[in-house]
């Protein structure tokens, strides 16, 4: 049985409607201070790309006090399959209500909405590292936020992508760009979260204003936007900003906000253009995979400056159906104990990897490894290792050489990573 959870008296769970939409927005978006305020080129956005109908709210009788929502995505799978997703985002509790459990009876209704849709995985990024452990979700994603010193890194003579043209392309052919490249590439990357057609539109705005540009997720800085491609392989988009006193060298800055590529060359020939736009100091790029071969390609990696940051938390609902989805980099067999608090997919289970494929089923044998359901979010991409997992106390494995054969099993084709905040 699904957990439930008790809500203070006067307040009620409900779904939203269409009509308080900005109602709802302001409430969620308020919690990280930028409500739109029904800005309507905001809310129109919005309500596109995170429809009323997918989000739920708590009403105390004067207005919307707690949100979230659900989203129908895809997430992309090692192996290339993808599986159903609810995309959770849009969690607050107003500050006047912290810490009464609001946010866990909407969180608690999400994820029986998500297995009601028949959905084996719930996901999300989320904003503080220690709040969603308790509802069964771990880290499974890492990329990195580069600071890049142009001067300082260089560029290999014998890198890819030198023979590549790349072309000014303005936002209405960046955005038909966008989509059709991220369509090819996010199948080959295992953690990627498909967005609906729409999320692309924001590449054809160019709002002057700084605020709009932010909640758009276009960057920041109020500078003119350009977009540039590598035939249809390829789209940078990026902002300029000025850093230039008359009497210094101007240190001009370049913000990455899309960078797509079908293929390692295409992503060379921006990467190359990037670092040799006149006048610019640095490059500061949010999200870049932590496997991005940027570092085989430049004379001096460590002039990268490289933070690693968690991307997507992922929380299984239906472990067999995810064991059985997901593609197997070795043969092997293996009996996982998962404890799931909410309830939907503990038990013990024997999986058994063949040519790439798997079949897992509940068994009563002893477990090999044990662990709570948000361990099994944090290793099923592979791109958290069981090892380290073990190392740090949060798998059991009374015999070592089991999270060995697991990070065998389930090494990725590359490391996971979704290309986007959502
Ligand atoms: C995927 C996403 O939607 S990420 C977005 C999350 N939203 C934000 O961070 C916006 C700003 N913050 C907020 O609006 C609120 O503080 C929220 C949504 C994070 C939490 O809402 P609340 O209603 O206070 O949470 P609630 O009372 O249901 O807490 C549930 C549990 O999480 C814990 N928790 C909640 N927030 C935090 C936090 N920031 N840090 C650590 N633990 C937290 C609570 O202590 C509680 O734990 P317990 O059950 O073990 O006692």
């Amino acid at each position: 049985m699904p957990m439930r959870s008790e809500l203070p008296s006067g307040m009620r769970l409900v779904e939203v409607t269409g009509d308080r939409y900005s109602e709802w927005l302001d409430a969620w978006l308020g919690a990280f201070a930028s409500p739109p305020g029904g800005d309507p080129a905001v809310v129109d956005f919005y309500r596109r790309t995170h429809p009323p109908e997918r989000a739920i709210a708590i009403d105390d009788g004067t207005g919307y006090v707690a949100t979230n929502s659900s989203q129908h995505r895809d997430l992309v799978l090692p192996g290339g399959a993808a599986v159903p997703l609810a995309a959770c985002t849009g969690g607050s509790c107003h500050p006047t209500l912290r810490r009464r459990g609001l946010m866990r009876a909407t969180l608690l209704r999400l994820h029986e909405r998500a297995v009601e849709e028949g959905k084996p995985i719930a996901a999300g990024g989320v904003s503080e590292w220690p709040i969603y452990w308790r509802f069964g979700y771990g880290p499974a994603t890492s990329y990195n936020a580069l600071d890049i010193d142009v001067k300082g890194v260089g560029w290999r003579s014998d890198a890819p992508g030198g023979d590549l043209e790349v072309r000014r392309v303005d936002g209405a052919e960046a955005r038909t760009l966008a989509q059709s490249i991220y369509e090819r590439q996010a199948p080959g990357t295992p953690g990627e979260v498909v967005p609906p057609s729409c999320y692309w539109d924001r590449l054809a705005h160019d709002p002057a204003d700084a605020r709009l540009e932010q909640m758009l997720a276009i960057g920041m800085g109020g500078a003119p936007r350009d977009h540039v491609a590598v035939g249809d392989r390829g789209l940078v988009s990026y902002r300029i900003t000025s850093d230039w006193a008359p009497e210094t060298t101007p240190q001009n800055i370049v913000h990455v906000i899309d960078l797509l590529a079908v293929d390692a060359e295409a992503a060379a020939a921006l990467w190359r253009y990037l670092l040799s736009i006149d006048m610019v100091a640095r490059v500061q790029v949010w999200y870049s995979p932590v496997d991005n071969p940027l570092t085989w390609w430049v004379a001096d990696a460590r002039k990268l400056r490289a933070r690693r940051h968690d991307g997507l938390w992922l929380r299984p609902l239906d472990v067999p159906a995810l064991l059985e989805a997901r593609g197997w980099a070795a043969d092997g067999a293996l009996t996982l104990r998962v404890h799931d608090p909410e309830g939907y997919t503990g038990g013990t289970f024997r999986l058994e990897a063949e040519d790439g494929k798997a079949t897992c089923r509940r068994t009563t044998a002893e477990p090999d490894l044990e662990m709570q359901v948000a361990a099994v979010g944090s290793i099923l991409l592979g791109g958290t290792a069981a090892t380290d997992l073990a190392r740090g106390g949060r798998i059991s494995a009374p015999d070592p050489r089991a999270a060995q054969l697991w990070d065998t099993m389930a090494t990725p084709e590359r490391a996971p990573y979704i290309s986007y905040f959502y």
